[in-house]
């Protein structure tokens, strides 16, 4: 068996399928610290392979040589691209190494049906944030997964963001909320702006205003401790003008929208792990 080193110290790390949230991962990685050295990646195609070489410092390996070296492989593929992987790794993993699974609606029992007897899984929903050290990873132990594998991955995605622990059962609802919640703040920024558009104001200046309002406002959520009901309520003055524009929120059901685009999320999520429930 490899010798395991603490990770922080001669850890190597495969990211299998260097997409965007796999790039995200080795771009926030390496700005956390870690060293090129300690980081391979998989990649279907040649081209975007060398690209990443090349921007990154970091080798792109077939899906063995990668199996070979690594503590810790790091699945990021599309869940729909699973089986295939699956395929090529079951024969090459060892069973004390640890598998890290990104994937959306993938539970870990399927990752344990699949690799060798009693290796460890962890799944884990991050977010695109990651990219600039503000992730939100949720992680969950498979049942091969113990406290230490847990720890590890924690101390693996801290420099990237923050990290909680849960149930597995809460995956889904995880990846509705954090996995794909920066796309809702994106839609909605990117309608603020085109409202700036409608009223007259240029794209650059609506896109200065709206988004410097976005950070103050996450800045306020995360460091001020305050309930954003507190936060939302300062800003709407009596007889003023922000109630006016909840009023139309309100009318046009933006809450209730919410609600069931993130159930539809979830739904989704448990959809993508039904798929591969037969193999
Ligand atoms: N994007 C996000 O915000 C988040 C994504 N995730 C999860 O991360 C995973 C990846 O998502 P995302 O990065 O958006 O997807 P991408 O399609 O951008 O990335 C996946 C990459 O893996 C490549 N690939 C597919 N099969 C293999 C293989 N067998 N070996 C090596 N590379 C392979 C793909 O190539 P090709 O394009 O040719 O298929 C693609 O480049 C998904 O499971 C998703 O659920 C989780 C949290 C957030
Ligand atoms: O849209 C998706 O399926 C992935 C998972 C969470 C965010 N993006």
């Amino acid at each position: 068996m490899r010798a395991r080193g603490r990770l922080g110290r001669m850890t190597t790390i495969a990211v299998l399928g260097a997409g965007r949230i796999g790039e995200a991962l080795l771009s926030g990685l390496l700005q956390g610290g870690r060293p090129a050295a300690e980081l391979v990646f998989t990649e279907k195609h040649p081209d975007r392979a060398a690209a990443l070489s090349e921007r990154y410092g970091v080798r792109g390996l077939s899906v063995p040589d990668a199996a070979a070296c690594a503590d810790v492989l790091v699945v990021a593929v599309k869940p729909q691209d699973i089986e295939p992987l699956l395929d090529e790794l079951a024969p090459v993993v060892e069973p004390s190494t640890l598998v890290v699974s990104l994937c959306a609606g993938l539970p870990t029992s399927l990752f344990e049906k699949r690799l060798p007897e009693g290796t460890p899984v962890v799944r884990v929903m991050p977010n695109t944030p990651m990219l600039v050290g503000q992730a939100m990873s949720a992680v969950s132990a498979g049942s091969h997964a113990g406290p230490e594998h847990l720890d590890l991955v924690e101390e693996l995605l801290s420099p990237v963001g923050k990290v909680a622990r849960v149930p597995e059962s809460q995956q889904d609802a995880v990846t509705a909320l954090s996995g794909s919640g920066p796309a809702y703040f994106f839609y909605l920024v990117e309608a603020m702006i085109d409202a700036g558009i409608l009223l007259g104001i240029p794209r650059d200046l609506a896109g200065q205003l709206i988004i410097q309002s976005a950070v103050g406002a996450a800045a306020m959520l995360a460091e001020g401790g305050q309930h954003p009901v507190i936060l939302r309520e300062a800003v709407t003055s009596p007889g003023g003008t922000t109630i006016m524009a909840i009023r139309e929120l309100e009318k046009h059901g933006v809450r209730a929208a919410m609600l069931a685009a993130i159930e539809a999320a979830r739904d989704r999520s448990v959809e993508l792990g039904r798929a591969h429930e037969d193999h």
